[in-house]
């Protein structure tokens, strides 16, 4: 069954419906974006998560300290590099990570290669940020992946309309969503549970 992953967490109630719901990883988003939460509130958030659930702390081009610090501090389990990060520089810092890649062509699948991590994950380009903008991308680009589908986590502008069609086509390990579970711009739970029922349901 498809893995998910509920992102921009901020509140615990969202959190909680995650968890509840059969989320497999939740994002805490460091990086500049509405979804921004500090550390310190990222630890907060982390005590009412179970270990079966997996944390990943998102990332934008940080400094080495600024990972450091947060993996250390709130018990991340995963990185997600988000930014245009040096592959050399996710292997040197030695956290089980997740690379966004954003595809604009065929050439950025390919940039997945270049990467030695735990998870791939293909996400649309972004406009103001990095990601989070619920844009879709072209899955077709996908259908030459070098790299295992069970490495593979698919984004961008998912929602319980078309997470099924987007599993069936693609055939990742997992789904990422930020925006498709908002409801003006916050968090919803029962888009939530929509999302997830939706996404395991395929
Ligand atoms: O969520 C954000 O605000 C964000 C900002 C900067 C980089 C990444 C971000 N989020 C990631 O993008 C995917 C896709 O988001 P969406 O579903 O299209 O809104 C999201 O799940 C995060 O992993």
């Amino acid at each position: 069954m498809v893995k998910v992953k509920i992102c921009g967490l901020k509140q615990e109630e969202h959190v909680q419906a995650a968890i509840d719901e059969g989320a497999t990883w939740i994002g805490f988003m460091f990086a500049p974006s509405k979804r921004q939460i500090s550390v310190e509130r990222a630890i907060e958030l982390a005590k009412q998560v179970p270990s079966y659930v997996k944390k990943v702390g998102v990332f934008v081009n940080p400094t080495e300290q600024e990972v450091r610090h947060a993996v250390e501090t709130v018990g991340l389990d995963y990185v997600q590099y988000h930014g245009n990060e040096d592959p050399a520089f996710i292997k040197s810092l030695g956290y089980p990570s997740i690379k966004a890649i954003s595809i604009r062509g065929y050439e950025d699948v390919e940039k997945a290669s270049h990467y030695d991590v735990d998870y791939y994950l293909f996400d649309a380009p972004g406009t103001d940020y990095a990601g989070g903008n619920g844009h879709v991308f072209d899955w077709s680009l996908l259908d030459q992946l070098s790299i295992p589908k069970n490495r593979v986590i698919l984004a961008g502008g998912l929602n319980s309309a078309n997470v099924a069609r987007a599993i069936s086509q693609v055939d990742p390990l997992g789904v990422d969503v930020s925006s498709g579970v908002e409801k003006n711009g916050v968090k919803d739970s029962e888009l939530i549970k929509q999302f997830i029922d939706a996404a395991k349901a395929q």
